[in-house]
Parts: structure tokens; sequence; C-alpha cells
């Protein structure tokens, strides 16, 4: 089997909540102290993503999905974990060790007028980086390369000299997607990038996408928390629930045969091809706030409509049910 391009192992994150009502006191030897709560962002979460594949990250809001992205690129550290970029250990990287990965490794966001700088023009916001990271000899190679680009994501060369706030949101998705490509990267992770886009401009924004991954032959690393919207693109799909994944595989078996009864709710929540209405979700609840206490035993096991004992109790090991199809559920162990 052929290395993978990303190898993460039983990543980490929690962030601590030194405030306030987020203060818990405690008595330790004989004293009473206050100590920080903390959010339990991602726990123990494995996964791979091979050359040339489009690894998706579902599941609802907070699950813990751009955390785990934030942290797989540095710009917070893990907790605990391992995370092999390429073979090389990047785990205990320095903002300096970490440069070339951070030209290897884009990243576009769900808000790209968020992420791009209103004072700077497209060009510019094209070529910095380029000279930055000297992938152009000079300012003109830089802006020969931006204007290819533009014509890559579909914008017009005439358009380079104008401000973000200029283009509409679908147009200036397409400006972050040029600038991450500007760094010749080869594994993109693309946080929820069409979640604030109009519905009839999200498929233009995810063809884009594809037609690149062929092109410049990329792997993506894509979030969000829309089944729908990973259904077409992804290779195999990760389902993620309050920090850990409860069911991962090969697009085409987690939509034929979902295993575990979140992915199931999830599902039931798709909207119906054509359909005007929402099918009837069967996912009671909602997920915690703010999880500072994570539930002992599995953790969907206050929204499942099938808990056992056991549930309550110990969480699910990952079990494969063949193909590479893995799931976490007291279930499916009989
Ligand atoms: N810097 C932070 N400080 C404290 N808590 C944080 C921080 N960043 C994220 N969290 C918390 O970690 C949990 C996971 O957040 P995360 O943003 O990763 O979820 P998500 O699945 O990407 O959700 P969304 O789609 O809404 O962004 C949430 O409970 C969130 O409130």
């Amino acid at each position: 089997m052929t290395k993978p391009l990303l190898e993460v192992n039983n990543l980490t994150q929690r962030f601590a909540l030194s405030k306030g009502i987020w203060q818990e006191l405690r008595l330790e030897g004989g004293r009473l102290v206050r100590r920080s709560r903390h959010v339990h962002a991602v726990n123990d979460v494995s996964f791979t993503v091979g050359r040339g594949e489009v690894f998706s990250i579902v599941g609802e809001s907070g699950c813990g999905k751009s955390t785990t992205a934030r942290t797989i690129i540095k710009l917070i550290e893990p907790r605990s974990g391992q995370i092999v970029y390429d073979g090389e250990d990047i785990t205990a990287y320095d903002a300096k060790q970490m440069l070339p990965f951070r030209r290897r490794m884009q990243m576009v966001f769900q808000n790209p007028y968020a992420s791009l700088n209103p004072r700077h023009t497209i060009r510019r916001i094209l070529t910095e980086p380029m000279l930055f990271h000297k992938l152009a000899v000079d300012r003109r190679e830089a802006d020969d390369k931006a204007m290819l680009l533009l014509d890559k994501v579909g914008l017009r060369q005439e358009q380079a000299d104008r401000f973000p706030h200029q283009f509409s949101g679908g147009q200036r998705q397409r400006i972050s997607i040029a600038r991450a490509l500007a760094l010749s990267p080869e594994f993109v992770i693309a946080d929820e990038p069409v979640s604030a886009l109009d519905v009839s401009i999200q498929a233009q924004i995810l063809n884009l996408m594809m037609d690149l991954r062929e092109e410049f032959n990329l792997s993506y690393l894509f979030i969000a928390h829309d089944l729908a919207v990973v259904k077409h693109i992804s290779d195999r799909i990760a389902v993620m629930y309050l920090g850990k994944i409860v069911e991962m595989g090969p697009k085409q078996e987690l939509f034929a045969r979902p295993l575990h009864p979140y992915t199931q709710g999830l599902f039931a929540s798709v909207p119906k091809l054509g359909g005007k209405s929402l099918q009837e979700t069967s996912l009671s609840g909602d997920v915690p706030a703010t999880p500072t206490e994570l539930p002992i035993g599995c953790h969907f096991h206050a929204r499942c409509p099938y808990t056992r004992p056991i549930c309550h109790e110990q969480a699910p090991m990952m079990k494969d049910s063949g193909s590479g199809h893995y799931a976490a559920c007291h279930i499916l162990e009989g």
C-alpha cells in the first residue's frame, strides 16, 4: 500500500476556559483552588488522507471539525497525538520548521471575505505569498503566475486590481482558492468552503475544486456539516460527533449502508433530491453547546434511539465491517 500523504493518529485538542463560570472550585490539599474547565474539542481522532484523495469530515456544528483542521496545519498546537505529513512527523515542529509545510498544505476558509485582506488588491493577495515563499523570482513572474491563476479559477485578468469587496461571495471564494493555489500546494484543507454561498453557487465552486484537483494533482481534506455537499466530491467520509469519529468509510459504502445511529440520523436530515421538505430527522436533542464534560461511555448515548446499559459505561471501539468501513457502536458488536 502506498504511504498516505497525511496520517493523523489519536489527535486530541482541548481549550482552557479561564474566566468566570468556566472556573471550578476544588478542594486540593485542604485548600480551595480555582481550576480552569476545558472544552474537549477533539478526542482521540485518527485517519489518513491518501495522495489525490478527497477525504471529508462531516458532523454538526461544534463537533470539532474546524479544530481538527486547524490543529493538523498547526495553527494550534495539538494537545496530544501525532500528525505525519508525507512520512515526516510534524507534531512537534515549531513555526520555522513548519514553514515549508505551510506552503504545501493550504487552507480555504468558510468566509472568504474575512480571510482576504480588504485593503489589498487581488493582484497583491496572489503575488505576495509567492514572493514570500520564493516561488517567483521577481514581481513580474509572480504577476504572470497570478494572471494564469485568475484564468484557472474563472476570473478575468482585468479584475486583478479590484479589492475583495468588489466581488460577489462566490467570486471571493474563487480568489481564496487562487490564493491557496498560488503556493503550489499538494494538500488543501477546505473548511466549509461553500456553506456561506447560495445553493446555486455552491455547485460551481465544488466543480471548480474538483477540476483543480485533477489539474494540479491535489488531495483535499474537506469539511462540511452537510452530507449532501460531500456526496459527489468525496472518496472517503468520516462522521464526527462530539470530538470523535464515529464512522468512516468509502463514500459509496457509507451512503449505501450507514452503520452508526448518528450517521443514520444525519442521512435522515439530508433534503430529498428534488423535494421541498426535509424528512423527519431521527436525531433528537442537541449537541452540548460547550463540551466541558464529556459523557462517560459512548458520546452519543444521550441522543441515541438504541441506547443499552453498556453505552453509558464503555466507549465503543472502532470496528471494521469490511471494505475499510469502520464504525464505533456497541450495537454492531452484537
Ligand atoms: N479557541 C477556542 N476556545 C475555546 N473553545 C473553542 C475554541 N475553538 C473552538 N472551541 C470549541 O471547541 C468545540 C469544537 O469547535 P469547532 O469549531 O472545531 O467545531 P466545528 O465542528 O468546526 O463547528 P462549526 O462548524 O460551527 O465551526 C466547540 O465546542 C467550540 O465552542
